[in-house]
Parts: structure tokens; sequence; C-alpha cells
């Protein structure tokens, strides 16, 4: 009862912000995402009827309190789905830079939900897998697809129609992202409690989510003709309304710091300078870029250079779940 599998994160170019449902984690809007190359986790589940807890080892370190909560708790999920009451050893490895700020929650819980869901004994079809993988963190369960996906936010309030769909596949159009690493260490509010402060108290939510249904049918359209300028204006200025979310909280918050504000401009500016080069950020201060091949070059080293920049980290269009 043994199975591993590898999950790559994934970039939101139309962002998740909002859960209309904490338990079961349903969203208040649709999302779109690029999944990438460059980050992804490894995750072996071995259920064993000798054990009498689950054990969860990541990157090496035994987990505990939060992190091993989520994960005994997601396999809480597994277990009465398949009937049978087993604990496992769960081993994750990442390689998700953590510094990079990426949430890696979206390739470890999809690993998990893949490798688990399989060790287990379930055959789950890409939209079952989604569903459940949603359960465990809900940006994550766009990775179950390669390339470009959207995660249906559904109406049902038991969230049957709430799981991710592809929309193109990762050898569609070889754009590119380039995750700007910020040496910024101050903790941020995290997305969960983010996104409920942000729901809760700010009277811009109701904005965002006016401008979800647009902002989705322009990107669709511009992945479609392989538009990038049109994906990359929208991503933008998607993730810009996001923030400003954020400033009209109670207490208001931002995830950016001063380098998060240099990076942005000096995107504006090689834009200026005619290099179609476009920004989205997420519940971070970290800032990832979207560029085409051409441009790599002279844009690692432009972003490389800026004061505060620790690391940059590329990626190109990722494969969804493999199974090892
Ligand atoms: O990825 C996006 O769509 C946008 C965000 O990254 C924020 F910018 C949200 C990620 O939220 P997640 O960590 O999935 O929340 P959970 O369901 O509470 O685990």
């Amino acid at each position: 009862m043994k199975a591993t599998a590898k999950a790559h994160t994934n970039i939101a170019l139309i962002k998740y912000w909002g859960k209309r449902n904490e338990a079961i984690i349903l969203p208040t809007n649709n999302s779109l995402s690029l999944t990438l190359d460059g980050y992804y986790t490894t995750t072996t589940v071995e259920f064993d009827e000798s054990l009498s807890q689950d054990q969860f080892i990541l990157d090496e370190q035994i987990a505990s309190g939060e992190q091993y909560n989520r994960v005994t708790a997601f396999l809480d999920i597994i277990r009465q789905m398949a009937g049978k009451q087993l604990f496992a050893n769960v081993t994750s490895v990442n390689e998700v830079p953590t510094a990079a700020g990426f949430a890696s929650s979206a390739s470890g819980f999809a690993a998990l939900a893949a490798a688990g869901s399989k060790a287990i004994g379930l055959h789950l079809s890409e939209k079952e897998l989604s569903r459940l993988t949603r359960r465990g963190s809900g940006s994550a369960c766009r990775s179950i697809y390669g390339g470009f996906a959207e995660w249906e936010m559904g109406m049902r309030e038991d969230g049957e129609d709430s799981y991710a769909i592809p929309i193109a596949p990762a050898n569609y159009w070889d754009i590119r992202v380039a995750a700007v690493v910020l040496s910024a260490t101050k903790k941020s509010v995290s997305s969960r409690a983010g996104m409920r402060r942000t729901v809760e108290t700010s009277p811009f939510f109701q904005g965002w989510l006016d401008s979800i249904s647009y902002d989705l049918a322009e990107i669709k359209q511009g992945i479609k003709a392989r538009d990038f300028q049109q994906v990359g204006e929208i991503a933008e200025a998607n993730c810009m309304k996001m923030h400003a979310t954020t400033l009209g909280a109670k207490p208001p918050f931002t995830y950016w710091h001063d380098t998060t504000l240099v990076v942005m401009q000096k995107v504006w500016e090689m834009r200026s300078q005619g290099i179609p080069v476009y920004f989205t950020i997420d519940a971070g201060p970290n800032v990832k870029v979207l560029y085409l091949p051409e441009h790599e070059a002279y844009i690692e080293q432009t972003l490389g250079e800026l004061q505060g920049v620790t690391d940059i980290r590329l990626s190109k269009p990722g494969q969804g779940i493999t199974y090892i």
C-alpha cells in the first residue's frame, strides 16, 4: 500500500482570493493558473496496518504542529473515502526553495493527494483528484494539471462541483516565469488569514469579485490566441486588484515590502522600453515576472542586479501529476 507522486506548484494569473466556505475550502471566485516546472514536491505515502499514528517527514525533518496536523487531517479524508482505518508514513521532499515564499502547499498537497489516494487503493479521475486536493489547499487543486488550469468555484455548498479543469497543456505555449526572491523575512499574514480578513472587512472586496468574470474571459481569449500582451496585462491588473483589497481591510495590511515595489517599478521601466514583461504577486513579498524566452537573459540579469534580490528562479510551463 505504497505510492509516490510528483506535483509542480502553480502561479495564479487570475487569483483565488476569498472563501465562501472555510471548512471544505470553497472559493468566492474562479481562478486560473500556470503550472511551473521549476518548483515541485515528491511525496511517498505508505499505509501500514502496524502503525498506530501517521508520521510525516518533510525535507528529512519529522514534521510536527500545524504541518503535521494539516497532513493527518487530509489523510483522514482519504481514509474516509476508502473506508479504511490505516495510518501512513508520509515522506515529502520539496524542490521549492522555502525562501521563495512559493505556496509550497500547492505542490505539497497535490503530491500528497495523488500518492495517498493511490496508495490506499483509490483510483481517482483527475477531476476527483483535484476535488480531493482542494480540501488540502485551494490553489493546490490546479496543480493536478500541467500548463494552464482553471479552478471552477462551483455553485454547490457540498463542493461536488468545485475542482480544476485543464485549459491548455504545458507544451501549448512557452511563456516563462521568473520568481524574484527577496531577502524580506518579516512574516506576512498567511493567505488563509489574509483572505478571511479581507472577505470579512474590506469594502473593496466586492469590486474584486465584480471584476473576475471579465478578467477570466479576457485572459482565456489571450491564452487561446497566444497573445502575451493581453495575458500579461490582465494578470498584472488582476494581481493589483487582489492586493488593493488588503489595503481596505480592518486592520489594513499589505504583502508588499520595499523591494517588492522596486521590482514592480523595474518591470514597468522595462515595459516602457518596449520589452513585453509583466508581474504577479501572491500572499507574500516575492514577485513573479512573466516574460517570453527571447528576453530571458536580459530580464534575469536586470532583476538580479536589484538591491534586496537574493535569488531568481526561472520556470517554464510545468507538467501535472506524475507517478514514480
Ligand atoms: O494562488 C492563488 O490563487 C492566490 C493565492 O496564492 C494568494 F495570492 C492564494 C493561495 O491560497 P491558498 O494557500 O491555496 O489558501 P488555502 O486554500 O487556505 O490553502
